[in-house]
Protein backbone atom coordinates (compact mmCIF):
# COMPACT_ATOMS: atom_id res chain seq x y z
CA UNK A 1 0.00 0.00 0.00
CA UNK A 2 1.53 3.55 -0.82
CA UNK A 3 1.54 5.87 1.73
CA UNK A 4 -0.47 9.06 1.82
CA UNK A 5 1.72 12.07 -0.25
CA UNK A 6 3.02 14.81 1.78
CA UNK A 7 3.46 18.07 -0.29
CA UNK A 8 5.81 21.29 -0.02
CA UNK A 9 4.99 24.47 -1.26
CA UNK A 10 7.33 25.23 -4.44
CA UNK A 11 8.97 28.16 -3.93
CA UNK A 12 10.59 28.47 -7.27
CA UNK A 13 9.97 26.69 -10.38
CA UNK A 14 11.55 26.28 -14.10
CA UNK A 15 9.03 25.19 -16.61
CA UNK A 16 11.09 24.29 -20.01
CA UNK A 17 9.09 24.39 -23.01
CA UNK A 18 6.76 26.98 -20.86
CA UNK A 19 4.97 28.44 -23.83
CA UNK A 20 3.24 25.32 -25.14
CA UNK A 21 -0.13 23.96 -24.73
CA UNK A 22 1.06 21.84 -21.34
CA UNK A 23 3.49 24.00 -20.52
CA UNK A 24 1.30 27.52 -20.61
CA UNK A 25 -1.28 25.48 -18.59
CA UNK A 26 1.67 24.34 -15.97
CA UNK A 27 2.43 27.58 -15.45
CA UNK A 28 -1.27 29.08 -14.86
CA UNK A 29 -1.81 26.19 -12.35
CA UNK A 30 0.77 27.24 -10.62
CA UNK A 31 -0.31 30.96 -10.46
CA UNK A 32 -3.19 29.59 -8.45
CA UNK A 33 -1.77 26.63 -6.68
CA UNK A 34 1.89 27.98 -5.52
CA UNK A 35 0.92 31.79 -5.50
CA UNK A 36 4.07 32.69 -4.48
CA UNK A 37 6.03 30.55 -6.34
CA UNK A 38 8.93 32.59 -8.72
CA UNK A 39 8.34 30.90 -12.11
CA UNK A 40 10.33 30.96 -14.83
CA UNK A 41 8.65 29.71 -17.89
CA UNK A 42 11.60 28.85 -20.76
CA UNK A 43 10.79 28.23 -24.35
CA UNK A 44 12.59 28.56 -27.99
CA UNK A 45 9.77 30.70 -29.13
CA UNK A 46 8.65 33.01 -26.52
CA UNK A 47 4.69 33.14 -27.66
CA UNK A 48 1.47 32.91 -25.94
CA UNK A 49 2.96 34.76 -22.66
CA UNK A 50 0.69 35.33 -19.90
CA UNK A 51 0.38 38.57 -19.00
CA UNK A 52 1.66 38.48 -15.53
CA UNK A 53 4.44 40.10 -13.75
CA UNK A 54 5.51 37.04 -11.56
CA UNK A 55 6.42 34.63 -14.50
CA UNK A 56 9.85 35.42 -15.89
CA UNK A 57 9.66 34.38 -19.86
CA UNK A 58 13.04 33.79 -20.95
CA UNK A 59 14.41 31.83 -24.52
CA UNK A 60 16.13 28.75 -24.46
CA UNK A 61 17.61 26.41 -26.87
CA UNK A 62 17.98 22.87 -24.79
CA UNK A 63 20.04 21.16 -27.46
CA UNK A 64 22.59 23.92 -26.57
CA UNK A 65 24.01 22.87 -23.29
CA UNK A 66 25.21 26.22 -22.66
CA UNK A 67 21.59 28.17 -23.33
CA UNK A 68 19.99 25.78 -21.12
CA UNK A 69 22.85 26.13 -18.12
CA UNK A 70 22.55 29.74 -18.18
CA UNK A 71 18.98 29.94 -18.21
CA UNK A 72 18.71 27.63 -14.97
CA UNK A 73 21.73 29.14 -13.45
CA UNK A 74 19.83 32.72 -13.64
CA UNK A 75 16.38 31.51 -12.50
CA UNK A 76 18.15 28.83 -9.50
CA UNK A 77 14.63 27.11 -9.47
CA UNK A 78 14.41 24.43 -6.59
CA UNK A 79 12.32 22.07 -8.93
CA UNK A 80 12.28 22.05 -12.88
CA UNK A 81 9.24 20.58 -14.80
CA UNK A 82 10.53 19.65 -18.85
CA UNK A 83 7.79 19.78 -21.09
CA UNK A 84 9.93 20.26 -24.16
CA UNK A 85 9.25 18.54 -27.51
CA UNK A 86 9.00 18.82 -31.06
CA UNK A 87 5.16 17.83 -32.09
CA UNK A 88 4.70 14.03 -33.25
CA UNK A 89 5.06 13.62 -37.16
CA UNK A 90 8.88 15.20 -37.64
CA UNK A 91 11.90 13.40 -38.66
CA UNK A 92 13.99 10.77 -36.34
CA UNK A 93 16.82 13.48 -36.24
CA UNK A 94 14.98 15.94 -34.78
CA UNK A 95 13.70 13.86 -32.33
CA UNK A 96 16.90 12.56 -30.73
CA UNK A 97 18.35 15.85 -31.05
CA UNK A 98 15.61 17.89 -28.92
CA UNK A 99 14.17 15.02 -27.07
CA UNK A 100 17.37 12.92 -26.21
CA UNK A 101 20.10 15.11 -26.37
CA UNK A 102 18.14 17.80 -24.92
CA UNK A 103 16.91 16.40 -22.04
CA UNK A 104 20.58 15.23 -21.28
CA UNK A 105 21.66 19.01 -21.44
CA UNK A 106 18.40 19.74 -18.88
CA UNK A 107 19.63 17.20 -16.48
CA UNK A 108 22.96 18.12 -16.81
CA UNK A 109 22.06 22.19 -15.97
CA UNK A 110 20.23 21.05 -13.25
CA UNK A 111 22.67 18.76 -11.63
CA UNK A 112 25.74 21.53 -12.04
CA UNK A 113 22.65 24.11 -10.34
CA UNK A 114 21.75 21.81 -7.52
CA UNK A 115 17.87 21.50 -8.91
CA UNK A 116 16.32 19.63 -6.03
CA UNK A 117 13.66 18.11 -8.36
CA UNK A 118 12.84 17.51 -12.14
CA UNK A 119 9.53 16.23 -13.29
CA UNK A 120 10.03 14.86 -17.29
CA UNK A 121 6.73 15.31 -19.55
CA UNK A 122 7.11 11.23 -21.20
CA UNK A 123 4.47 9.91 -22.88
CA UNK A 124 1.66 7.07 -22.92
CA UNK A 125 3.01 6.32 -26.27
CA UNK A 126 6.14 4.47 -24.92
CA UNK A 127 4.79 1.56 -24.29
CA UNK A 128 3.50 1.09 -27.99
CA UNK A 129 4.26 -1.18 -30.76
CA UNK A 130 1.13 -1.21 -32.42
CA UNK A 131 -0.19 -3.61 -29.99
CA UNK A 132 -3.45 -3.53 -27.78
CA UNK A 133 -2.86 -1.38 -24.69
CA UNK A 134 -5.86 -2.49 -22.93
CA UNK A 135 -6.03 -0.67 -19.18
CA UNK A 136 -2.35 -0.90 -18.90
CA UNK A 137 -0.14 0.13 -16.04
CA UNK A 138 3.75 0.61 -15.40
CA UNK A 139 4.82 -2.64 -15.15
CA UNK A 140 4.43 -3.41 -19.16
CA UNK A 141 8.01 -2.68 -20.56
CA UNK A 142 9.31 -0.68 -23.55
CA UNK A 143 8.55 -2.39 -26.35
CA UNK A 144 11.40 -4.12 -28.59
CA UNK A 145 10.51 -2.67 -31.66
CA UNK A 146 9.40 0.99 -30.74
CA UNK A 147 6.12 2.85 -33.11
CA UNK A 148 7.93 5.47 -34.35
CA UNK A 149 10.90 7.72 -33.85
CA UNK A 150 8.86 10.17 -31.58
CA UNK A 151 7.76 7.45 -28.86
CA UNK A 152 11.25 5.98 -29.19
CA UNK A 153 12.81 9.34 -28.35
CA UNK A 154 10.46 9.97 -25.58
CA UNK A 155 11.02 6.21 -24.25
CA UNK A 156 15.17 7.15 -24.30
CA UNK A 157 14.56 10.51 -22.39
CA UNK A 158 12.19 8.90 -19.68
CA UNK A 159 15.00 7.03 -18.92
CA UNK A 160 17.81 9.40 -18.59
CA UNK A 161 15.24 10.94 -16.75
CA UNK A 162 14.63 8.45 -13.76
CA UNK A 163 18.51 7.38 -14.25
CA UNK A 164 19.46 11.09 -12.77
CA UNK A 165 17.32 10.15 -9.97
CA UNK A 166 19.59 10.03 -6.41
CA UNK A 167 22.03 11.51 -8.60
CA UNK A 168 23.71 14.79 -6.77
CA UNK A 169 20.71 14.93 -4.50
CA UNK A 170 18.21 15.58 -7.40
CA UNK A 171 15.08 13.55 -7.58
CA UNK A 172 13.08 12.54 -10.71
CA UNK A 173 9.84 11.73 -12.14
CA UNK A 174 8.53 10.86 -15.06
CA UNK A 175 4.73 11.51 -16.03
CA UNK A 176 3.46 10.11 -19.30
CA UNK A 177 0.19 11.47 -20.66
CA UNK A 178 -2.33 9.88 -23.41
CA UNK A 179 -3.94 12.35 -25.89
CA UNK A 180 -3.80 15.77 -24.17
CA UNK A 181 -6.79 18.05 -25.53
CA UNK A 182 -7.72 21.29 -24.08
CA UNK A 183 -8.13 25.41 -25.07
CA UNK A 184 -5.34 25.90 -27.01
CA UNK A 185 -4.38 22.08 -28.30
CA UNK A 186 -2.62 22.21 -31.54
CA UNK A 187 -2.73 18.13 -32.22
CA UNK A 188 -5.49 16.01 -31.14
CA UNK A 189 -8.75 18.29 -31.37
CA UNK A 190 -7.53 20.70 -34.44
CA UNK A 191 -7.27 16.80 -36.54
CA UNK A 192 -11.03 16.17 -35.57
CA UNK A 193 -12.08 19.63 -36.72
CA UNK A 194 -10.51 19.68 -39.72
CA UNK A 195 -12.27 16.46 -40.47
CA UNK A 196 -15.18 17.94 -39.96
CA UNK A 197 -14.35 20.70 -41.87
CA UNK A 198 -13.43 18.64 -44.76
CA UNK A 199 -16.82 17.05 -44.70
CA UNK A 200 -15.64 13.86 -43.42
CA UNK A 201 -17.29 13.05 -40.41
CA UNK A 202 -19.73 10.14 -42.46
CA UNK A 203 -16.71 7.76 -42.40
CA UNK A 204 -15.62 6.07 -39.20
CA UNK A 205 -12.97 3.50 -39.33
CA UNK A 206 -13.22 -0.21 -37.85
CA UNK A 207 -15.97 -0.83 -35.02
CA UNK A 208 -15.51 1.48 -32.82
CA UNK A 209 -15.15 -1.26 -30.02
CA UNK A 210 -11.19 0.02 -29.02
CA UNK A 211 -11.50 2.16 -26.18
CA UNK A 212 -9.10 4.90 -25.98
CA UNK A 213 -7.96 7.46 -22.94
CA UNK A 214 -7.65 11.24 -23.39
CA UNK A 215 -6.41 13.96 -20.89
CA UNK A 216 -7.68 17.58 -20.06
CA UNK A 217 -5.02 19.53 -19.95
CA UNK A 218 -5.83 21.24 -16.57
CA UNK A 219 -6.20 17.96 -15.27
CA UNK A 220 -2.40 17.01 -16.63
CA UNK A 221 -0.94 20.23 -15.35
CA UNK A 222 -2.29 19.97 -11.76
CA UNK A 223 -0.74 16.13 -12.16
CA UNK A 224 2.88 17.73 -13.07
CA UNK A 225 2.56 20.38 -9.89
CA UNK A 226 1.31 17.29 -7.50
CA UNK A 227 4.59 15.64 -8.59
CA UNK A 228 6.66 18.46 -8.00
CA UNK A 229 5.53 19.02 -4.14
CA UNK A 230 5.09 15.65 -3.72
CA UNK A 231 8.98 15.23 -4.57
CA UNK A 232 10.24 18.31 -2.86
CA UNK A 233 8.51 17.11 0.88
CA UNK A 234 10.56 14.13 0.30
CA UNK A 235 13.70 15.92 -0.64
CA UNK A 236 13.21 18.17 2.47
CA UNK A 237 12.24 14.94 4.95
CA UNK A 238 14.81 12.46 3.28
CA UNK A 239 17.22 14.37 1.29
CA UNK A 240 17.06 11.53 -1.40
CA UNK A 241 15.89 8.60 -1.88
CA UNK A 242 14.49 6.28 0.85
CA UNK A 243 15.76 2.83 0.00
CA UNK A 244 13.54 1.68 3.36
CA UNK A 245 10.22 2.34 1.46
CA UNK A 246 8.68 0.19 -0.24
CA UNK A 247 9.40 0.20 -3.62
CA UNK A 248 5.92 0.07 -5.17
CA UNK A 249 5.38 3.34 -3.29
CA UNK A 250 8.08 5.25 -4.58
CA UNK A 251 7.77 8.71 -6.72
CA UNK A 252 10.71 9.29 -7.40
CA UNK A 253 12.51 7.36 -9.97
CA UNK A 254 9.34 6.27 -11.64
CA UNK A 255 7.06 6.91 -14.03
CA UNK A 256 3.19 6.83 -13.95
CA UNK A 257 0.37 7.33 -16.44
CA UNK A 258 -1.74 9.91 -16.37
CA UNK A 259 -4.88 10.37 -18.18
CA UNK A 260 -8.72 11.23 -17.62
CA UNK A 261 -9.38 8.30 -16.48
CA UNK A 262 -12.13 7.81 -18.55
CA UNK A 263 -11.71 5.28 -21.32
CA UNK A 264 -13.88 5.76 -24.20
CA UNK A 265 -14.69 4.14 -27.37
CA UNK A 266 -12.61 5.85 -30.03
CA UNK A 267 -15.24 7.24 -32.39
CA UNK A 268 -17.75 8.36 -29.68
CA UNK A 269 -15.21 11.15 -28.57
CA UNK A 270 -14.44 11.89 -32.42
CA UNK A 271 -18.73 11.93 -32.67
CA UNK A 272 -18.73 14.20 -29.07
CA UNK A 273 -16.57 16.67 -30.57
CA UNK A 274 -18.07 16.70 -33.71
CA UNK A 275 -22.11 17.14 -31.89
CA UNK A 276 -20.06 20.19 -29.69
CA UNK A 277 -18.74 21.45 -32.97
CA UNK A 278 -22.37 21.56 -34.92
CA UNK A 279 -21.85 18.32 -36.97
CA UNK A 280 -24.43 15.25 -36.35
CA UNK A 281 -23.86 13.30 -39.70
CA UNK A 282 -20.86 11.28 -38.19
CA UNK A 283 -20.09 8.04 -38.80
CA UNK A 284 -22.47 6.69 -40.70
CA UNK A 285 -20.53 4.50 -43.29
CA UNK A 286 -18.28 1.81 -41.55
CA UNK A 287 -15.32 1.12 -43.27
CA UNK A 288 -12.90 -1.91 -41.71
CA UNK A 289 -9.75 -1.34 -40.74
CA UNK A 290 -8.43 -3.63 -43.69
CA UNK A 291 -9.57 -1.53 -46.79
CA UNK A 292 -8.97 1.88 -44.80
CA UNK A 293 -5.27 0.52 -44.32
CA UNK A 294 -5.88 -0.16 -48.16
CA UNK A 295 -6.88 3.08 -49.61
CA UNK A 296 -4.42 5.02 -47.11
CA UNK A 297 -1.55 3.50 -48.44
CA UNK A 298 -2.61 4.44 -52.11
CA UNK A 299 -3.56 7.95 -50.86
CA UNK A 300 -0.23 8.10 -49.70
CA UNK A 301 1.50 6.55 -52.77
CA UNK A 302 -0.24 9.52 -54.81
CA UNK A 303 -0.18 12.10 -52.69
CA UNK A 304 3.44 11.60 -52.54
CA UNK A 305 3.72 11.49 -56.29
CA UNK A 306 1.72 14.92 -56.18
CA UNK A 307 3.79 16.67 -53.28
CA UNK A 308 0.52 16.72 -51.45
CA UNK A 309 -0.02 15.93 -47.92
CA UNK A 310 -2.40 11.94 -47.56
CA UNK A 311 -6.02 13.16 -45.99
CA UNK A 312 -6.00 9.75 -44.84
CA UNK A 313 -2.63 7.51 -43.36
CA UNK A 314 -1.98 4.14 -42.43
CA UNK A 315 -0.67 5.63 -39.18
CA UNK A 316 -4.08 7.46 -38.70
CA UNK A 317 -6.24 4.27 -39.60
CA UNK A 318 -3.86 2.15 -37.28
CA UNK A 319 -4.52 5.00 -34.63
CA UNK A 320 -8.55 5.39 -34.57
CA UNK A 321 -8.62 1.40 -34.52
CA UNK A 322 -6.17 0.93 -31.82
CA UNK A 323 -7.27 -0.32 -28.15
CA UNK A 324 -5.04 2.39 -25.91
CA UNK A 325 -6.16 2.96 -22.36
CA UNK A 326 -4.32 3.10 -19.01
CA UNK A 327 -4.74 2.31 -15.68
CA UNK A 328 -4.05 5.07 -13.40
CA UNK A 329 -4.10 3.45 -9.97
CA UNK A 330 -0.33 4.29 -9.62
CA UNK A 331 -1.02 8.15 -9.59
CA UNK A 332 -3.83 7.97 -7.89
CA UNK A 333 -1.61 6.24 -5.26
CA UNK A 334 1.45 7.96 -4.93
CA UNK A 335 -0.33 11.69 -5.92
CA UNK A 336 -3.39 11.45 -4.68
CA UNK A 337 -4.04 12.52 -8.41
CA UNK A 338 -7.96 12.74 -9.29
CA UNK A 339 -8.95 14.19 -12.72
CA UNK A 340 -10.94 17.42 -11.81
CA UNK A 341 -12.12 18.28 -15.07
CA UNK A 342 -14.58 15.33 -16.13
CA UNK A 343 -14.06 14.47 -20.38
CA UNK A 344 -17.58 15.81 -21.50
CA UNK A 345 -16.92 18.92 -19.20
CA UNK A 346 -13.29 19.15 -20.83
CA UNK A 347 -14.60 18.68 -24.33
CA UNK A 348 -17.18 21.28 -24.07
CA UNK A 349 -15.13 24.12 -22.37
CA UNK A 350 -12.30 22.75 -25.30
CA UNK A 351 -15.15 23.53 -28.42
CA UNK A 352 -16.05 26.53 -26.81
CA UNK A 353 -12.57 27.82 -26.95
CA UNK A 354 -12.03 26.41 -30.90
CA UNK A 355 -15.46 28.58 -32.02
CA UNK A 356 -14.63 31.73 -30.24
CA UNK A 357 -11.32 31.70 -31.63
CA UNK A 358 -13.05 30.70 -34.99
CA UNK A 359 -15.25 33.57 -34.31
CA UNK A 360 -12.47 36.37 -33.34
CA UNK A 361 -10.27 35.27 -36.88
CA UNK A 362 -13.68 36.30 -38.79
CA UNK A 363 -14.12 39.43 -37.31
N1 LIG B 1 -0.03 16.70 -26.99
C1 LIG B 1 -0.19 15.43 -26.66
O1 LIG B 1 -1.21 14.81 -26.94
C2 LIG B 1 0.92 14.70 -25.90
C3 LIG B 1 0.73 13.36 -25.54
C4 LIG B 1 1.71 12.71 -24.80
C5 LIG B 1 2.85 13.40 -24.41
N2 LIG B 1 3.02 14.70 -24.77
C6 LIG B 1 4.23 15.40 -24.31
O2 LIG B 1 3.81 16.55 -23.57
C7 LIG B 1 4.79 17.59 -23.71
C8 LIG B 1 4.11 18.88 -24.07
O3 LIG B 1 3.43 18.72 -25.31
P1 LIG B 1 2.53 19.88 -25.91
O4 LIG B 1 1.36 19.24 -26.52
O5 LIG B 1 2.36 20.95 -24.90
O6 LIG B 1 3.46 20.39 -27.10
P2 LIG B 1 3.79 21.89 -27.53
O7 LIG B 1 4.43 21.79 -28.87
O8 LIG B 1 2.61 22.78 -27.40
O9 LIG B 1 4.86 22.35 -26.45
C9 LIG B 1 6.21 21.95 -26.48
C10 LIG B 1 7.06 23.20 -26.31
O10 LIG B 1 8.44 22.81 -26.38
C11 LIG B 1 9.15 23.86 -27.02
N3 LIG B 1 10.41 23.39 -27.57
C12 LIG B 1 10.58 22.58 -28.65
N4 LIG B 1 11.90 22.43 -28.89
C13 LIG B 1 12.57 23.13 -27.94
C14 LIG B 1 13.93 23.37 -27.67
N5 LIG B 1 14.91 22.87 -28.45
N6 LIG B 1 14.26 24.14 -26.61
C15 LIG B 1 13.29 24.69 -25.83
N7 LIG B 1 11.97 24.53 -26.05
C16 LIG B 1 11.62 23.75 -27.09
C17 LIG B 1 8.18 24.32 -28.12
O11 LIG B 1 8.50 25.63 -28.57
C18 LIG B 1 6.83 24.23 -27.43
O12 LIG B 1 6.43 25.48 -26.89
C19 LIG B 1 5.81 17.10 -24.72
O13 LIG B 1 6.93 16.63 -24.05
C20 LIG B 1 5.09 15.95 -25.43
O14 LIG B 1 6.01 14.98 -25.90
C21 LIG B 1 2.08 15.37 -25.51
Amino acid sequence: MATKPNRTPIPSCLVIGGCGFLGSAIVKSLLEKHPSCRITAADIRLVNQLADPKINYVTVDITDLASITSVVENAKPEVVIHTASPVHGLGKEIYMKVNVEGTRNVIKACQEVGVKVIVYTSSAGVVYDGSPLINTDETEPFPIVPYDAYNDSKAIAEVLALEANGEKGMLTTALRPAGIFGPGDRQVVPGFITVAKNGQTRWQLGNNTNMFDFTYIDNLAIAHILAASTLLHQHASTGATDPSVDQRSHLDGTSLFITNGQPVYFWDFAKAIWCHYGVYNAGSIVMPRGIGLIIAGLAEGFSKLMGREPGLTRFRVTYSCAHRYFDIRKAKDLLEYEPEVSLSEGLRRTIEWFKAEEAKAKA
